[in-house]
């Protein structure tokens, strides 16, 4: 992973969705080594704050920036920097654990090898589970299986994570923020959202919170908030 050199910014975002105004002149900037903790309740917009930063939506208004360029210009340049973990796992029915891992890396363009899938879902506790088609498993064993590409990806500075850790249980939560924060303190970005209050041992940490959000017609949201 190279190290010390990768920055993130996010430059007057605005952004709407349906009638409501979610956030705007949103500005933002972190450098290497920062573990990025995006807080807010319900419907604030985290995962659509996720979905702008990997470049899957784009604001109305601002730009966001990988090392200083854009992020909808850089394209593959930035695609080839990120792993995005999001709400729906990304995880095939119809594939095992092992063939699911495999299939990730490969459309990352970073493949690797069945050992190397085993000793990733190993490490997330799917030892065992391998030739397991994902359908027969449990939501928390579904989230493991995408979680465990997060153990063969240390070359991608760039991890943005969606409720990473939702269905897992007290072990797998514990496991995964200490790799967390070993990512990020050997220089990665971790950007991420959490219902849950999990510690994790970044030496350096932000948060970036989207409590707030407007009606743009004052008539949907009467009683709360208007522009
Ligand atoms: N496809 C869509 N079309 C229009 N509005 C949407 C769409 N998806 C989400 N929204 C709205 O955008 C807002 C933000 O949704 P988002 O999923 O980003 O919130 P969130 O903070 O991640 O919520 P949660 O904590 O429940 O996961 C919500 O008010 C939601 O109603």
């Amino acid at each position: 992973m190279p190290k010390d050199t990768s920055n993130l910014e996010l430059r007057g975002i605005r952004c709407i969705r349906g009638e409501r105004l979610l956030f705007s002149k949103l500005s933002f900037r972190c450098s290497a080594g920062t573990l990025v903790r995006i807080a807010g309740p319900n419907g604030t917009g985290k995962t659509t704050l996720l979905r702008l930063l990997v470049g899957l939506m784009q604001p109305q208004e601002g730009e966001i920036l990988w090392n200083g360029k854009a992020i909808l210009k850089l394209k593959e340049e930035f695609w080839q920097n990120l792993i995005y973990i999001g709400h729906l796992n990304g995880v095939k029915d119809e594939l095992t654990a092992r063939e699911n891992l495999l299939v990730n890396c490969e459309i990352g363009e970073h493949p690797i090898t069945a050992e190397q899938a085993d000793e990733a879902l190993e490490k997330v506790g799917l030892a065992g589970f391998e030739n397991n088609l994902t359908r027969h498993l449990s939501q928390g064993q579904r989230r493991r299986v995408a979680l465990a590409r997060l153990y063969v990806s240390r070359h991608a500075p760039f991890w943005v994570l969606d409720e990473p850790f939702t269905a897992l249980d007290v072990k797998a939560v514990d496991n995964l923020a200490n790799l967390i924060a070993q990512h990020v303190n050997e220089g990665g970005i971790v950007a991420f959202t959490t219902h849950q209050e999990v510690p994790i041992a970044a030496n350096r940490s932000e948060r970036i919170d989207l409590t707030g959000g407007r009606w743009l017609n004052a008539s949907i949201g009467k009683g709360r908030k208007e522009v």
